[in-house]
């Protein structure tokens, strides 16, 4: 059996970067930036007023003192005279401060009368003014590779980029395996059961920035089983469920080797997932998950989604752990590494006193996964533990 970190490894090491596209700004989100992205102007592109008020041309103005008001400049219609001593603007936020103006008064702080204004507060040490480019600078760059977030969308507009390089989006394959499964809606035999993992994964693909592709379920029948593989070979990534145990209706196994599938590791140091199997299926990356449902969701978090990742453009990496608190003693770990059903909360981590590995209740409301080292002793509440985000 490998190592978990070590499977990852040779997961990353079949892993390539998809080609590239430009795309509109609207299509981006939740995509890889691919070239990095240049801003074409400076932001703002004036000094600016951060405040509704009037700009005035003084350095310390008093309570007392007065201002002729000469003009106005609003956000879009900027006033194109120079102030002199004794003068003040009307003006609002987001418009160009006007030459000669040293600090923007909000409105709260004078008295207006016709033409005049009188400071009638002690005025704070802000300016309420916005200095050219000091959000950013032409040439200012968001530097590739970055999975793009709303934030980064709004800023990319914000730099007058009306369109990026992004990588393309993964198509995963999602082959579900046994006879005793029926898709949800339909009515399962005495011994049959609901699909339920492909409806897991396809979620997490989407959510992860691929496309899902839910093949028909395939049942406990090699030539069957083949034709459903046949049928995803186009796809980026193919990721079977079940039937990759020791069994006699596990054929997985069998069937991809007959396809010609360069195996890169198959059972893993891991509970749940042991017998996760990985390689390269013709152009296709291909993971052999394990039935249970949560040892599918569970070794798609920390395998499929890092190895979707790097299809994406980003550089290879595991599911990041954070430390916790422990919450209850656990008992000692064995010789896998224990990925337990937690709920994770501001003063510590729970795991869920049952962790069999077909309770999808279980998993549903836990946020978190304790991660367990192999052999890891006993353990006390208040102790220092690793998790992973759900
Ligand atoms: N003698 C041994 N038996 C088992 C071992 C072992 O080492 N020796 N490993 C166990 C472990 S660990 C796991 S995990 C399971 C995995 O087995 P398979 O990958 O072959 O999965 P199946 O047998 O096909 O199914 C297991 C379980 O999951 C249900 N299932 C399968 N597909 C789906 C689906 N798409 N949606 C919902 N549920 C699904 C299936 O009905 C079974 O109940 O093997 C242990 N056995
Ligand atoms: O490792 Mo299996 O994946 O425990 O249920």
């Amino acid at each position: 059996m490998i190592s978990v970190s070590d499977a990852l490894d040779n997961l990353f090491s079949l892993c390539t970067p998809l080609d590239t596209e430009r795309l509109p700004l609207r299509e981006v989100a939740g995509r890889v930036l691919a070239e990095d992205a240049v801003a074409k102007r400076d932001q703002p592109p004036f000094a600016s007023s951060a405040m509704d008020g009037y700009g005035v041309r003084a350095e310390h103005p008093q309570p007392g003192d007065r201002f002729t008001v000469i003009g106005e400049s609003a956000a879009g219609h900027s006033y194109d005279g120079t102030l002199g001593d004794g003068e003040a603007v009307r003006i609002f936020t987001g418009a160009p401060v006007p030459e000669g103006v040293t600090r923007v008064i909000i409105q709260e702080d004078v008295r207006r009368e016709g033409d005049a204004i009188t400071v009638t507060e002690t005025l704070s040490e802000n300016r309420n003014i916005r200095p050219l480019g000091g959000d950013f600078k032409s040439g200012d760059r968001i530097t590739a590779p970055r999975r793009l977030s709303a934030q980064d969308v709004a800023l990319l507009a914000a730099m007058n980029i009306p369109e990026v390089t992004v990588h393309k989006r993964p198509t995963v394959a999602i082959i579900s395996t046994g006879d005793e499964l029926v898709m949800p809606g339909e009515t399962p035999g005495p011994s049959q059961i609901i699909a339920s993992n492909a409806f897991g994964l396809s979620a997490m693909v989407e959510a992860a920035g691929g496309i899902a592709r839910m093949l028909p379920i395939a049942p406990d029948d090699e030539s069957l089983l083949r034709a459903t593989f046949e049928m995803a070979a186009d796809a980026d990534l193919i990721v079977s469920i079940g039937g990759a145990s020791v069994g006699d209706h596990d054929l997985v196994g069998k069937v991809v080797e007959s396809l010609g599938l360069d195996r890169a590791f198959y059972k893993v140091a891991m509970r749940p997932g042991k017998p996760l199997m990985a390689g390269r299926l013709g152009t296709a990356l291909m993971l052999g998950l394990p039935g249970n449902p949560v040892s599918a969701m569970i070794t798609a978090r920390l395998f499929m989604i890092p190895a979707m990742d790097v299809l994406q453009g980003l550089p290879p990496s595991p599911a990041p752990r954070h430390k916790a608190v422990l919450m209850a003693p656990v008992s000692a770990n064995g010789p896998r590494e224990h990925y337990m059903r937690a709920i994770q909360k501001s003063d510590g981590v729970q795991p869920f006193s049952r962790q069999d590995s077909s309770l999808l209740s279980i998993l549903s409301q836990a946020n978190a996964l304790l991660v367990r080292p192999p052999h890891d002793p006993a353990r006390e509440a208040g102790e220092t533990v690793e998790v992973i985000r759900l």
